[in-house]
């Protein structure tokens, strides 16, 4: 099949172009490429978060896992890096000494430090008290998403007017699933303000926030509850970074481009176990491989980092491809219905096209 395709300015690897077709933006060889090349390495994540039920057993740097093992170092008040404030651990284990201090070694990381423990503790707190979420089944619309966050806007005009205390009132109650990704977006900022690497191509990055809001309208309240969260908590240096477009628009770009923090099997003889899925990140440079049923490029994580290497021989010219979801043993219109209800797409791809 050949794919009409026009140059774009985004420039990733000397092995492939970032090009337009009318699937989207898309990776295409520069030139001949051998089986087994690593085409891309990622940067360290732009954002990426533990899932809070694993966050003693996963490495915060590594996310090293270990069967429910706990991490042997936990971030505590005795920690140089740690400031004065009655401390809560931050919600960071470390697997080991190499792995604590190649987390302390970044720049400002202390400002990002107190601001987990802030999250952290106000999660905590809250906590005792759960709240179930009403009912929230809208109608979803473009025009439904505006309305919604512009009252959101005025709810942030009305508590920049009062004082300290009384706001520290409306901090909402999160669950387990919005207190990570309040964390996510907590990190992804902190990323934006350190000026991260692949900060330009994040702004380059597809937003999927209709869709998914569409499929899942309670997205939409929690979205907002997380704002009011990170609103109240986040300290000023981050502020100025949080506004309702920047978050809209890091939730619809997470959605389409995240990719899962698996459990590493290490034992050959555990292969047939089922992996944990342990928290997620976001490489924006990694994010312009579209899928397909027959890819011809492996994606795997090492540590912190994504690798993405060719399975086959490609010739120049040829697209080059992931699979997004393990889907590849699945029958046509299974895989068609996975794609389309998990990432909001019409798998196009060769097998695809050919109904296999
Ligand atoms: C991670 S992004 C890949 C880059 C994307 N094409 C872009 O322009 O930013 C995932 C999105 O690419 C598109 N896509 C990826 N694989 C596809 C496929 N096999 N068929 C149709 N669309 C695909 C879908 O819109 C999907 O939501």
């Amino acid at each position: 099949m050949t794919i009409e395709t026009e140059p774009t300015n985004i420039k990733i690897s000397q092995l492939f172009d970032i090009m337009q077709t009318q699937y989207g933006r898309a990776c295409f060889a520069t030139q001949d490429i051998l089986a087994g090349t690593n085409v891309l390495i990622t940067n360290a994540p732009f954002g990426s978060v533990v899932l809070y039920e694993f966050r003693k057993e996963v490495c915060s740097c590594c996310y090293r896992y270990k069967y429910g093992e706990y991490c042997k170092i936990k971030l505590t008040q005795s920690n140089p890096i740690v400031k004065k404030r009655k401390f809560h651990g931050a919600g960071l284990w470390f697997c080991s000494e190499d792995c604590l201090n190649s987390y302390q070694n970044k720049e400002n990381i202390d400002q990002l430090i107190e601001t987990f423990d802030i999250l952290l503790e106000h999660y905590q707190i809250k906590a005792k008290n759960p709240i179930d979420h009403e009912e929230f089944n809208p109608k979803i619309s473009q025009q439904y998403i505006e309305s919604y966050w512009k009252d959101i806007e005025q709810w942030e005009h009305s508590i920049a007017n009062m004082k300290k205390t009384k706001a520290m009132n409306q901090i909402p109650y999160l669950n387990d699933d919005e207190y990570t990704s309040a964390r996510f977006v907590a990190q992804s900022l902190f990323n934006t303000y350190q000026t991260h690497e692949s900060l330009l191509l994040y702004h380059n990055l597809q937003s999927n926030e209709l869709q998914k809001i569409s499929k899942f309208p309670i997205l939409l309240k929690s979205q907002t509850l997380i704002y009011k969260f990170l609103k109240i908590l986040l300290p000023e240096f981050l502020q100025p970074l949080l506004t309702t477009t920047s978050m809209r628009l890091l939730f619809g770009r997470e959605y389409g481009n995240s990719f899962g923090i698996w459990q590493i099997i290490e034992d050959e003889r555990d292969a047939n176990e089922n992996k944990e899925f342990l928290g997620y990140m976001l490489f924006p440079e990694a994010s312009f491989f579209n899928h397909s049923c027959s890819p011809n490029v492996r994606k795997f994580r090492k540590g912190n980092r994504m690798y993405f290497e060719t399975t086959q021989d490609i010739t120049k010219g040829q697209q080059l491809c992931i699979d997004y979801f393990h889907i590849l043993d699945e029958p046509f219109q299974e895989r068609q219905k996975l794609l389309s209800t998990n990432w909001f797409f019409d798998c196009a791809c060769e097998r695809c096209v050919l109904n296999h």
